[in-house]
């Protein structure tokens, strides 16, 4: 069997086949997009996707202030090719050719308000983002099967021509709403693919590393602490349980660095005192996630990360939890967790593994929150 990906907008000239060809099969060509690219997380992660030496060109998409950041992020001597799309009219052009987009458009948090008090101004704008998304960047993939190679040499290929989007890395708040709101503008038309679609929750597990180092006195480059559920409060649950490397910590111990992994975003909105919420740690986070993704893409093995997907780990349609580097399709819950990447996205979502029985209590508890979260974005998205 001869199978060969042709990654390209069907509607894309024939060059743009050429220039994505497979000369450097090493370091492939790829494009990544960002949404909201002028915003507090959209500039530094602009910066540090600059600086990533997976990606070729960089797309750099707002309403409004991103020529100026496209000009002067563009000025760095690094890889990558850097273009700034300003309003609606130059989003199709943003998207084109995609490969990883990623999406921090949207009103932060101001100190008082939940993530969910977001859910009226952002759940529209990710819905318009997604609808663009939609229609700008499925792939075409061709796979050739060859049939038959006869006594005269007489070969017959079958073709099987498919549609494959980007890989879409939400990062607006909602989380636990914006993700499946993005699923079912997919649906609808006819692009979705649960493998490629992810909430961001990477900063989430960078919080929990950061506390546990500090507490258990080890490396923090060492530390690696699974983070599950959802993105919101209490949905979201840090396993300490499986953090390594082990240390010794008391209940009430891991029960304040659980409390303040929770409310990490929280701290950041009260002590920015009304001027937003995380954004140079978010972007920190969404620059890890992203690189996951052009790794799983270029084919690396046991790329893992937490992140919200389509899931079937728990009752819930959509859970954060450990995805290995893939993009294949999982099931009909979402719930975060560990998933394992590679070139078509999620290869795998990972089990939750052995949990305390305070992580067990925190599982149940977040449950019906998160279902509904989850309800709440498949409405809006359906009205
Ligand atoms: N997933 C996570 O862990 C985190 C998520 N967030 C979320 O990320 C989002 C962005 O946060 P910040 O960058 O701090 O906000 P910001 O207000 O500084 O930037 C948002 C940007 O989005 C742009 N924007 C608004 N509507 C748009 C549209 N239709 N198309 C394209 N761009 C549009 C704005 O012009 C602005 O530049 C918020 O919803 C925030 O809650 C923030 C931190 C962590
Ligand atoms: O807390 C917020 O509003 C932003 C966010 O999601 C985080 O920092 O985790």
């Amino acid at each position: 069997m001869m199978l060969r990906s042709i990654k390209s907008l069907a509607t894309s000239p024939s060059s743009h086949i050429l220039r994505r060809g497979y000369a450097s099969e090493a370091v492939p060509d790829r494009k990544v997009a960002v949404l909201g690219a002028a915003g507090g997380i959209g500039q530094p992660l602009a910066l540090l996707m600059k600086l990533n030496p997976l990606v070729s060109s960089l797309a750099l998409y707002d309403i409004a202030n991103t020529p100026g950041v496209a000009a002067d992020v563009g000025h760095i001597n690094t890889r990558s090719e850097v273009s700034g799309y300003s309003g609606e009219a130059e989003l199709g052009k943003a998207l084109e050719g995609a490969d990883v987009v990623i999406i921090p458009a949207g009103v932060p948090r101001k100190p008082g308000m939940t993530r969910d008090d977001l859910f009226n101004i952002n759940a529209g704008i990710v819905k318009g983002l997604c609808q663009a998304i939609a229609k700008y960047c499925p792939h075409v993939s061709i796979e050739i099967l060859l049939k038959q190679v006869c006594l005269y040499a007489t070969v017959k290929f079958d073709g099987l021509v498919k549609l494959y989007l980007a890989l879409v890395n939400m990062i607006s708040n909602p989380v636990n709403s914006t993700v499946p709101i993005a699923a079912e503008v997919f649906k609808k038309a006819g692009t979705y693919d649960p493998k490629r679609l992810f909430g961001v929750t990477t900063l989430d597990v960078v919080r929990a590393k950061t506390f546990y180092a500090g507490k258990a006195k080890v490396p923090v480059a060492e530390v690696n602490v699974p983070v599950v559920g959802g993105h919101a409060g209490i949905t979201i649950l840090p396993l300490f349980s499986q953090a390594t490397p082990k240390a010794n910590l008391s209940d009430a111990e891991i029960t304040a660095l659980t409390k303040r992994t929770q409310d990490g975003g929280t701290e950041v909105v009260e002590a920015k005192a009304g001027k937003g919420s995380a954004t140079l740690s978010m972007a920190y986070a969404g620059a890890i996630f992203a690189d996951a993704c052009l790794k799983g893409l270029n084919g690396a093995p046991d790329v893992v990360e937490c992140s919200y997907v389509q899931s079937t780990i728990t009752e819930l349609p959509f859970f954060a939890s450990k995805v290995l580097r893939c993009f294949a399709p999982l099931s009909d819950v979402a719930l975060w967790y560990p998933v394992r990447l590679g070139k078509n996205g999620v290869e795998e979502v990972l089990g939750l593994g052995p949990l305390s029985d305070y992580e067990k209590e925190g599982l149940e508890k977040l449950k019906p929150e998160l279902q509904s979260s989850i309800e709440k974005g498949i409405k809006f998205a359906n009205q």
